[in-house]
């Protein structure tokens, strides 16, 4: 899907729900690790499984935190545009959207019993920022609560991995999925990259940074509604074994993925959930050493209190 696609259009079937291209005003295009579908190394587009790169929606379940089939189905299904959404809670004035909306199949109802309504909103500002909303709703009529783990899997493209810095998280707690999940504290000033890592940080701020030194250009993720961080590079070793990543990709991508996982998100019949991501792009001499984001979002669209 292109989130460079304007205001809805009459319904019509989407290929696949992640975000897997966006060419922005400031370099948002290089959010994605690939440039158009396909046409980098080894990406495999073949419906129903997700294209690796862009945004995959990880719901209802973020790895294999449960019995699903890994990262849940979403990501896997064929989302349709609503033409009718609510009112969502996020400025959308002189933005460019589109809306989106899931719910289960027969077959998802099998293997997850619980009746929602996913609508996505990817919105473009005219600065060239990125902002997803995500609404979930239990539309349950047995009465029955659920509960879910989720994560928007963002793949940033790179200039290379060894001279990328992500900031916000240091002194915070993370689960190290390479280390069975047990709980330690990041005790560097910002996370660097020398192997694979795999990292679930807890209770991490609105804001982070991801420092691209050779591209002098920082990306910064801010967030809403999402408390976890799964920071993850596969390096040479994994990168190998997957089928549909070249050997060599791993040195130009990071994924940091604004997520809820620790404490799954859960609701009552008739309850909605809010999830927001907001991605900008900003040269990284205005970081240069020091982390503030405050100074770098000052312009953003999303007002700070709409955000967290
Ligand atoms: O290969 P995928 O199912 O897309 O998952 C790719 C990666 O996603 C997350 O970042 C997980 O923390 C990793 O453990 C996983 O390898």
């Amino acid at each position: 899907m292109s989130a460079s696609a304007s205001s809805p259009a009459a319904e019509e079937k989407q290929e696949a729900a992640p975000v897997t291209h966006c060419k922005g005003a400031n370099d948002l295009d290089k959010v994605v690790l690939r440039e158009v579908r396909g046409s980098s190394a080894e990406a495999i587009f073949k419906p129903p499984k997700a294209i690796r790169g862009g945004i995959p929606i990880c719901f209802p379940q973020f790895s294999n935190f449960g019995n699903l089939e890994q990262h849940g189905f979403a990501r896997n299904r064929i989302w349709t545009i609503d033409t009718d959404p609510p009112q969502f809670p996020v400025p959308t004035s002189n933005t460019a959207y589109v809306d989106l909306i899931l719910k289960p199949t027969e077959e998802d109802l099998k293997i997850w019993p619980h009746s929602f309504e996913y609508r996505l909103r990817v919105a473009l500002t005219p600065g060239g920022d990125l902002m997803l909303t995500s609404r979930i709703r239990n539309t349950n009529a047995d009465g029955k609560s659920f509960s879910f783990t989720f994560a928007y899997h963002t793949y940033f493209k790179i200039s290379d991995i060894s001279e990328v810095r992500v900031e916000g998280l240091e002194t915070l707690d993370y689960l190290d999925n390479l280390q069975d999940r047990s709980r330690f504290t990041e005790q560097g000033d910002a996370i660097v990259f020398e192997s694979e890592l795999d990292r679930i940080y807890l209770g991490t701020p609105s804001k982070i940074a991801i420092i691209d030194h050779e591209m002098k250009r920082t990306f910064v993720v801010r967030k809403g509604g999402l408390p976890d961080a799964v920071v993850w590079n596969p390096w040479d070793k994994k990168a190998k074994s997957m089928s549909d990543f070249g050997d060599d990709e791993y040195k130009r991508m990071v994924c940091v993925e604004a997520a809820a996982i620790e404490k799954p998100v859960t609701l009552k019949p008739g309850e909605e959930w809010t999830g927001k991501l907001e991605l900008s792009a900003v040269p990284s001499s205005y970081y240069s050493g020091q982390l503030d984001p405050d100074r770098v979002i000052q312009d953003s669209s999303v007002p700070e209190d709409s955000i967290s």
